[in-house]
């Protein structure tokens, strides 16, 4: 089942073209990558498929309610000192479907402590945020976006600043979710994902899609120092240019 069309979509910020005749389709199982440059408009792609921006031209179809869609915004390593338990970070995900001024039922709080439970970070419930490592704490931001139980999961980054070993854990953690939850992540880490991801999306102002499993045979997902360019070149798109030295 489909559940994200977006039909020959532009953006732009002022004067500054971001995105281009943009086309996609979602399907409900998949473990899209969407990679790209800095400032490719990777961002605001996940920002208009979210409806936080509007299409100025072309369609974001959407056939499930926006509830439905998680999200994990970039940079949530920020404000670490702020004196907040992981429960706590997971209940806010409750947030914007009820205002609460009696605090939070035990319902929520049982929804909060099964989605820690699915991030395997059930014992650190009472932790501190900022006591928690770079990989811990974004299985926490995840734990959030999961309990408004989505069927898709948008991810910006979610393993930006996090080790090698975190980031296998992360990336281990989506796959399982995979299983019942379409997966989509911002990530500049290839030669990991590529283990992973079903379908690639190359963003830099156009967007163009190739199906990854056309690729493992010409590449081995194994490679450390595997690079966009690389990957991209595996994909057939050698024309990509850069600035990239070894
Ligand atoms: N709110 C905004 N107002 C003006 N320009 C913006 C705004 N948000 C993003 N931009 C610009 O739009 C372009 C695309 O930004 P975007 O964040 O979508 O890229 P990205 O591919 O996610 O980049 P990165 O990999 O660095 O996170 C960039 O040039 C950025 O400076």
């Amino acid at each position: 089942m489909k559940l994200i069309e977006i039909e020959n979509l532009s953006y732009k910020y002022q004067k500054q073209n971001v995105l281009e005749n943009v086309n996609l389709s979602i399907d409900n199982d998949d473990f899209l990558a969407i990679i790209g440059p800095n400032g490719g408009g990777k961002s605001t792609l996940l920002k208009l498929v979210l409806g936080l921006l509007k299409p100025q031209n072309g369609k974001v179809n959407k056939n499930i309610k926006n509830d439905k869609i998680g999200y994990v915004p970039q940079n949530t390593n920020l404000n670490t000192d702020f004196p907040i338990t992981a429960l706590e970070v997971v209940l806010m995900g409750h947030v914007s479907k009820q205002k609460r001024i009696f605090g939070y039922s035990s319902h929520d709080k049982s929804c909060a402590m099964n989605s820690l439970k699915q991030v395997g970070m059930e014992e650190f419930a009472n932790s501190k945020i900022g006591d928690l490592s770079g990989g811990q704490r974004q299985r926490v931001f995840i734990a959030r976006a999961l309990c408004s139980t989505p069927q898709i999961l948008l991810l910006d980054e979610p393993t930006a600043s996090i080790d090698v070993k975190g980031q296998k854990e992360i990336y281990e953690l989506l796959k399982e979710l995979n299983k019942s939850i379409c997966i989509v992540v911002v990530s500049h880490d290839i030669s990991v994902l590529l283990n992973y991801a079903k379908n690639v999306a190359h963003v830099n102002k156009n967007l163009v899609y190739h199906k990854l499993d056309q690729v493992t045979n010409n590449v081995s997902a194994n490679d450390e120092h595997l690079c966009e360019v690389e990957l991209l070149a595996a994909l057939g798109k050698t024309q990509v240019c850069c600035n990239h030295e070894h």
